[in-house]
């Protein structure tokens, strides 16, 4: 799996180095507040499984699967697979994502937590690709900005593969036949 890669972005120490400073920052934010984190299925598991650990207060987790994309393009419709089990009305949320590239995925989210009514909604993503923008959607919090390239590791896949590895790289070209 390591030798289809072409390049780490970046490594695992420094994606864990990113989750404690996080960690860090929203502790001290939520202190108190019992907010319900939020994670974008699959991509976000990694993320939010190391991050969580970092924040130091109490949080509810929850977890919603929707997908929009089929092999490295954006279908443009993003659709539910799996819905919350909680309540959001009157919640402050955290929503946790691997990835802002379009920004298709959190601007249906955002609008469909505003509908639910809830109370507070902040996004923090591990990466932001901002050259992929095409919906008017700016996250929070970000760990990293990437290029203008598909990145895969740590939660993102190609063709579902990839999302084990610890890091984040760039595939080598042959690999999906580029
Ligand atoms: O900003 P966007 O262009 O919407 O892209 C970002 C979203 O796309 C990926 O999910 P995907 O739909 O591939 O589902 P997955 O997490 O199960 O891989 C990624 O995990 C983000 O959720
Ligand atoms: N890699 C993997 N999944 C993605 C990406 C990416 O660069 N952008 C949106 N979903
Ligand atoms: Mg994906």
């Amino acid at each position: 799996m390591h030798n289809e890669i072409k390049e780490v972005l970046i490594s695992e120490e420094e994606i864990q180095a990113k989750c404690k400073e996080i960690g860090d920052q929203l502790t001290e934010e939520y202190e108190g507040r019992f907010p319900l984190a939020i994670g974008v299925l699959k991509g976000a598991m990694p993320f939010m499984g190391d991050l969580l650990k970092r924040i130091e207060t109490h949080l509810e987790m929850d977890f919603m699967d929707v997908s929009s994309y089929d092999g490295m393009r954006s279908s443009g419709e993003v659709k539910i697979e799996k819905d919350l089990n909680t309540q959001v009305e009157g919640r402050d949320l955290l929503i946790i994502e691997d990835i802002i590239d379009s920004g298709l995925t959190l601007s249906y989210l955002v609008d469909l937590f505003k509908y639910r009514k809830a109370k507070s909604i902040k996004i923090v993503t591990l990466l932001d690709k901002p050259t992929g923008r095409t919906s008017h959607i700016k996250a929070d919090v970000v760990g990293f900005e990437v290029p203008d390239e598909f990145v895969v590791g740590y939660g993102l896949d190609y063709d579902e593969k990839y999302r084990n590895l610890p890091y984040i790289g760039v595939l080598k070209p042959e690999v999906y036949g580029g």
